[in-house]
């Protein structure tokens, strides 16, 4: 059914960058947040220290990830380990207040394609989830005008209430089939982030559709963490 196995009854749609284009709006954030971070560090933009936050920094520790976890990561790769919690939580803080200024002036914009197939899907029975890292779950899904559409939403405030590790850990992913009361293998994970597909593959679940927004090596990247299939948009997957 509509690409996807004939097992699967369950779809669990990450949010930022599968259904709606807010994931750019995130990146563009995290850009502001940590450049401001490292310019501090390093005595100024224009010292020969400071090194800017890349779009691949971005694809590779922040995408996907619940949102202090980013942080961590990618601090960790720049071997930055002195920083402490309430500096890691007030550049995440700085983040989401940059974030929702530009997702009050955007709009939290659907894919198109993406509402094509979350139309099918629920003409077709195929029973529909999100699964976010996001806080601001809700908040996107409303301004996106996607809400109608969602039986379960497992969010960033699920993870932190809950107790449960972000991706790349499966346990959002088992928490949204749990709530949809289906095994992992009668659902399919849908994904923009390579921690996300990492998730999929972790928690056995029926199919896991990589969603490559990016190009470039993304879609073999996708593949090797253990996508089953990469599309570049999900209508893609529907009958021509
Ligand atoms: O800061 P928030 O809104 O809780 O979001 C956390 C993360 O949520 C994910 O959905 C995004 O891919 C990340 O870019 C984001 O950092």
């Amino acid at each position: 059914m509509l690409g996807l196995p004939d097992s699967i009854t369950v779809a669990l749609f990450d949010l930022d960058g599968v259904l709606t284009e807010t994931a750019v709006l995130h990146r563009k954030a995290w850009k502001k947040a940590f450049d401001a971070f490292l310019a501090a560090r390093a005595g100024g933009a224009d010292h020969a220290d400071f090194v800017e936050f890349t779009d691949q920094d971005y694809l590779d520790y922040v995408d996907g990830r619940p949102r202090e976890d980013g942080v961590r990561a990618f601090l960790a790769s720049r071997g930055i380990d002195d920083v402490d919690p309430q500096t890691v939580t007030a550049i995440g803080n700085g983040k989401n207040d940059m974030f929702l200024v530009s997702l009050a002036e955007d709009g939290g914009q659907a894919y198109p394609g993406s509402v094509r197939y979350l139309e099918a899907a629920r003409d077709a029975g195929l029973r529909i989830a999100v699964v976010t890292s996001s806080k601001n779950g809700a908040a996107v899904l409303d301004a996106a005008d996607l809400s109608k559409f969602v039986e379960v939403r497992v969010d960033g405030l699920d993870i932190v209430s809950k107790g449960l590790n972000g991706k790349p850990a499966p346990d959002s992913f088992l928490l949204g089939a749990e709530q949809m009361g289906v095994r992992p293998a009668a659902a399919a994970v849908f994904e923009d982030a390579l921690s996300g597909i990492q998730a999929g593959a972790a928690g056995a679940f029926g199919y896991v559709v990589g969603v490559d927004r990016v190009g470039g090596g993304q879609a073999e990247a996708m593949r090797a963490a253990g996508a089953d299939i990469v599309v570049t948009d999900l209508d893609e997957l529907l009958p021509a």
